[in-house]
């Protein structure tokens, strides 16, 4: 069920920083198509040496991204393994990550935001309909296709990067340091990922977005993050009522009682009419 690639069809080159047990670079891929040799750029994703063990799960992760294809989710181009190392292949994403984009761009118009936020609603809801559960939903596994202009508000395009290593691979610490963007029921089984888990991270994703690419309950060491979900928290809700209210729709405790992907496309598309938005045209620049 995956496209092995040979090692040496693949070059290296500047490392673009690490992820939770991976490391990440640009490199490109050599093809030989009916006698042409094809070069393209890739994303080369290392598997750490040190967890060599979860390399089924990593590869898993990505398998369940190359058995689909949808314009908002992430091309997987296959897998190499040579010696000790397991890297996955994937297309290159021009603009990379959005929290890191976020964080970077002090004003991106609400319009902006929505538009971002439309486009991983529609990537859930086409994993809904295949029942397929990503697991991993947060600002830094969304990768910006296209910038657009941030401030125009012409409209950027996104695309959902692989969930990673499996939760229930994860030790209990990583767990715990992915709240608030795992759903509390995981916590208690993360190998049960049912698609109301989604729609938690969902919430969360839509806060970072909302909130500067800011990592909410930053700082917060694992201790006081249990307790955030023990005593039934909420994050700091946003003073636009409408998107306070579908973030905490989203973040119910109850997984239940999580809207349908079709109910937050709806909601999303009723945010987007509302005055809220040509208010708020660019957002003010943070001092
Ligand atoms: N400066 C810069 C820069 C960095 C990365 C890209 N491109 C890219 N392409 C992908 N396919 C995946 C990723 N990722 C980044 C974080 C993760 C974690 O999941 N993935 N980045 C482009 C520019």
């Amino acid at each position: 069920q995956f496209h092995m690639i040979k090692y040496e069809d693949l070059r290296w080159s500047e490392s673009l920083g690490q992820g939770s047990f991976t490391r990440i670079f640009k490199g490109s891929k050599i093809d030989i198509r009916d006698g042409e040799r094809h070069v393209t750029d890739v994303l080369l994703k290392e598997l750490d040496a040190n967890h060599k063990n979860c390399w089924e799960s990593f590869f898993e992760a990505a398998s369940l991204m190359s058995q689909i294809s949808h314009k908002h989710l992430l091309l997987v181009y296959g897998i190499s393994v040579h010696r000790s190392k397991n890297v996955m292949v994937q297309e290159f994403i021009k603009c990379g990550a959005l929290d890191l984009f976020l964080k970077r761009e002090g004003s991106v118009s609400v319009s902006w935001k929505l538009d971002v936020a439309k486009q991983l609603a529609s990537a859930l809801n086409f994993l809904e309909e295949k029942n397929i559960t990503h697991g991993n939903i947060c600002a830094k596994n969304l990768l910006l296709a296209r910038e657009g202009d941030a401030s125009q508000g012409s409209s950027p395009f996104i695309k959902l990067s692989d969930p990673g290593i499996n939760l229930a691979m994860l030790g209990r610490d990583v767990l715990l340091d992915r709240i608030p963007w795992v759903a509390p029921e995981v916590l208690e089984a993360p190998e049960r990922l049912e698609l109301e888990c989604d729609k938690w991270s969902f919430g969360a994703t839509l806060w970072e977005l909302f909130n500067g690419g800011q990592a909410p309950l930053q700082g917060l060491d694992l201790e006081r993050k249990l307790q955030f979900y023990e005593t039934y928290k909420q994050l700091p809700s946003s003073e636009w009522t409408e998107l306070a209210d579908l973030i905490s729709q989203c973040m119910n405790y109850q997984p239940a009682f999580r809207p349908s992907c079709r109910s937050i496309i709806r909601q999303l598309n009723s945010l987007i009419t509302s005055d809220y938005v040509i208010l708020h045209a660019a957002e003010p620049l943070p001092d």
